[in-house]
């Protein structure tokens, strides 16, 4: 008889999400459960947060994120976020330390629901991204699609995250681009050995900018708050904006602040949808509490 795990299904300013309780388990979410959950249409989701039990002594919990095809990422702000109001809710706690692939980060849940996470230092070394050649400066990478004396797209700035981003800038509405036909081959282009995310960013004001993005192993999503983070720092970097930008992507705003330490603090909302329990090898589930889903 196989013990089901508690989750709840969730989103960061739309970027849909998937909590799953897996602490005192030793098993973890499958790929193929994974990908069970993301073909049905109610739990369809962009990211599975898997909760597991702490490794590192002074954390909170060791936090394993599944993107909707399968694989692995090291960093996901928004589904944090909601990993946040979900302890929050259980423990009555308002901050936390969590571990990702990515590292240890910290996370509060402020009094008017809004939460911040330090998603850490931004790294914009070749090989830090990863980039497939050396590229001295990152701020801008021989990089184009389209036509080669026209180009549609073309030299982005490249920052990691703890997960690979590429941020192409533009002078239009970012509406205005097919980033779904033009997503796929970016995400999956030789230069990039370990994929990336594809994000389009005007920028709209020294303090503000909007983005839309196509995420690696998930396709177009409302939001992606690892990619917000690059873009802020690398609008910053480039001279574009200052340091604390408003970021608007399709699902609403979220505020990043990199700091002068380096650090990058993302803070937005989360949203419960509703509850269920499920079997992490199979992605067969049940729902447990009525919700807006
Ligand atoms: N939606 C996330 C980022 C998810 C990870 C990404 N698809 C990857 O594989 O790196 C966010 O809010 O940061």
């Amino acid at each position: 008889m196989v013990e089901l795990a508690r989750f709840a299904k969730m989103n960061g300013l739309g970027n849909a999400i998937i909590v799953a309780d897996m602490r005192g388990r030793k098993d973890r979410v499958t790929p193929e459960a994974a990908r069970a959950l993301a073909e049905d249409p109610v739990t369809r989701f962009d990211q599975i947060m898997a909760i597991h039990d702490p490794v590192t002594p002074g954390t909170d919990n060791y936090i394993e994120i599944l993107n909707c095809d399968g694989s692995q990422a090291q960093a996901c702000g928004n589904g944090t976020r909601c990993v946040v109001q979900a302890l929050a809710g259980e423990t009555g706690r308002t901050s936390f330390t969590f571990e990702t692939k990515a590292g240890i980060l910290t996370a509060e849940e402020h009094e008017n629901g809004l939460i911040s996470v330090d998603m850490g230092k931004p790294r914009f070394g070749w090989k830090d991204i990863p980039l497939a050649e050396e590229f001295a400066n990152t701020r801008r990478i021989e990089l184009q699609i389209g036509p080669i004396d026209a180009p549609v797209l073309h030299s982005p700035s490249v920052a990691s995250m703890g997960n690979p981003h590429a941020i192409f800038w533009v002078d239009r509405d970012v509406n205005e681009y097919a980033l779904d036909r033009f997503g796929p081959m970016l995400e999956n282009h030789p230069i990039f050995p370990e994929r990336a995310n594809i994000t389009i960013a005007q920028v709209t004001s020294p303090s503000s900018l909007t983005m839309r993005t196509w995420e690696r192993g998930a396709g177009l999503t409302l939001a992606c708050g690892s990619a917000a983070c690059a873009a802020a720092v690398s609008a910053a970097r480039t001279g574009r904006t200052g340091r604390r930008v408003k970021v608007t992507l399709p699902g609403g705003d979220l505020e990043i602040f990199w700091r002068e330490d380096d650090h990058v603090i993302m803070t937005g909302p989360a949203e419960w949808e509703f509850s269920g329990r499920f079997d992490p090898a199979t992605g067969a589930w049940e729902r447990e509490t009525e919700g807006a889903a």
